[in-house]
């Protein structure tokens, strides 16, 4: 009789295509056997119990900034991966910048790598960063396994990662281009922001309102419009992360229809809070974009139904307390929304139960897609030959998050106080439990 690692028996197996009740069988940290409506035979060094249960593929949560190194303080590798590990996610892709030095050439490369393989207890992936200044050290970056580039074309708000003006971004592009990677975008225009935002300061506005009127949505558009462009002309790979409103959507759309090889990233918090959220909350709901308004939240999950929209990502951006009081200027205080452990809480609450998502469109949108897009080949499914990455979920679940169960560094987020239904469990990685009940399994 086969003897496993780990067998976890009588879930309901979600993946892309299908729900399926049955057994999955664990060995060496991969999936070695998957069993539809009968049990695996043989036996295990750890059986789970998984009646009841959804069993997802971990999320991959392709855009978190954790800070680390240099900017700990915000955040670091040991608290992001422990709050992504209780949010059911087992792998993420870490953004070049927050972490100072940021990810521009291989030696920042490398001392992120270090500490991200001592501290992280999820699989740690990394993007590299195209700034004006280091066109010369994509190659090198790319030849080191990043998953790709990130570009900032309105002001990063961190003084050593530069956006890129138009002349850097369309030599970045052309180098990324001949490498056969790509590029992820920030997506907002300098010209549009900088103007609103000093025209409103001048007049002394500066409510959530003036904040968010700052930053419209025209200012995606325009700055995808233009990025489209440079696709188009250099033959590079897009992805635009973190789109706030379908009207931006449906130029990547027009795009992928005229055979631009793009793609494109919302964010749960442009699913679930609004304009008033930045209002009764302040700067924890304070993000680039900003919030929108209801119709357009409505709008967005609209994309999401219509397959419009490749990957959900939390872009968890944490920074201390400190940094996120607002008195009466909402253009000071950090923006960044800290969101990295609710991803699946609001796909399942305001997705599945409460506009009907399919859970198999979650599971792509969380993990599959990420995986498929950028090539990570034995992720993203539960299926004989994949890594043994993880979620058990209780969809039947209710609970009220509180700032105490975050495994932030800061406990603070723009969902604490919220109703969920729906609640992780279990979160597998590489085959061992890395968090249950509640709590992150220590080594
Ligand atoms: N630097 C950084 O993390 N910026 C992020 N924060 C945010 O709200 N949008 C971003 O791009
Ligand atoms: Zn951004
Ligand atoms: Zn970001």
């Amino acid at each position: 009789m086969t003897t496993f690692d780990l067998i976890i028996r009588n879930g309901k197996i979600v993946t892309a295509d299908s729900i399926v009740s049955g057994d999955i069988a664990v060995k060496e940290g991969k999936i070695v056997e998957v069993s539809a409506d009968k049990a695996i035979e043989g036996t295990a060094v750890k059986e789970i119990n998984a009646e009841g249960l959804h069993i997802l593929p971990g999320l991959i949560d392709s855009h978190v900034h954790f800070n680390e190194p240099g900017r700990t303080e915000w955040e670091g590798l040991e608290t992001g991966s422990r709050s992504l590990a209780a949010g059911g996610a087992t792998s993420f892709f870490d953004m070049p910048l927050n972490s100072t030095p940021p990810t521009i050439n291989k030696a920042n490369l490398d001392l992120k790598k270090e500490r991200a393989e001592e501290k992280s207890i999820v699989n740690p992936y990394y993007w590299g960063g195209l700034v004006p200044e280091n066109i010369a050290d994509l190659k090198d970056l790319h030849e080191n396994g990043v998953i790709g580039f990130k570009a900032f074309m309105s002001p990063s708000g961190i003084a050593d990662f530069n956006n890129v003006d138009d002349e850097s971004i369309f030599k970045g592009m052309k180098e990324i281009a001949s490498l056969g990677s790509l590029l992820a975008v920030h997506a907002e225009s300098t010209v549009i922001c900088d103007q609103l935002a000093a025209e409103k300061q001048e007049q002394g506005k500066t409510t959530a309102r003036d904040f968010v009127e700052s930053r419209p949505i025209i200012s995606e558009i325009e700055a995808v419009r233009r990025i489209i462009s440079y696709a188009e002309a250099t033959g590079c790979k897009l992805h635009i992360v973190h789109a706030s409103s379908r009207k931006v959507v449906a130029v990547i759309n027009d795009a992928k229809q005229r055979g631009v090889d793009i793609t494109v990233e919302t964010c749960p918090h442009y699913l679930s809070l609004t304009v008033k959220d930045l209002e009764e909350k302040g700067a924890i709901a304070k993000c680039a974009p900003p919030l929108r308004d209801e119709d357009e939240v409505e709008d967005l999950w609209a994309s999401v139904a219509a397959g419009e929209i490749n990957v959900i990502a939390s872009d968890h951006s944490p920074a201390p307390a400190s940094m996120k009081t607002i008195t009466d200027n909402y253009f000071e205080g950090w923006g960044g929304i800290s969101g990295a452990q609710s991803t699946l809480n609001i796909m399942l609450t305001e997705g599945y139960f409460k506009r009907n998502l399919p859970l198999e469109k979650i599971v792509a949108l969380t993990s599959t897609n990420p995986a498929e897009l950028f090539g990570l080949e034995t992720k993203g499914t539960i299926a004989a030959g994949f890594d043994a990455d993880i979620t058990l979920v209780d969809l039947n679940e209710e609970f009220v998050l509180k700032a105490e169960d975050l495994k932030y560094r800061h406990k603070h987020s723009p969902y604490v106080g919220k109703t969920f239904k729906g609640n992780v469990k279990t979160t597998i990685v590489n085959g061992e439990v890395v968090f249950t009940n509640g709590e992150i399994v220590e080594k």
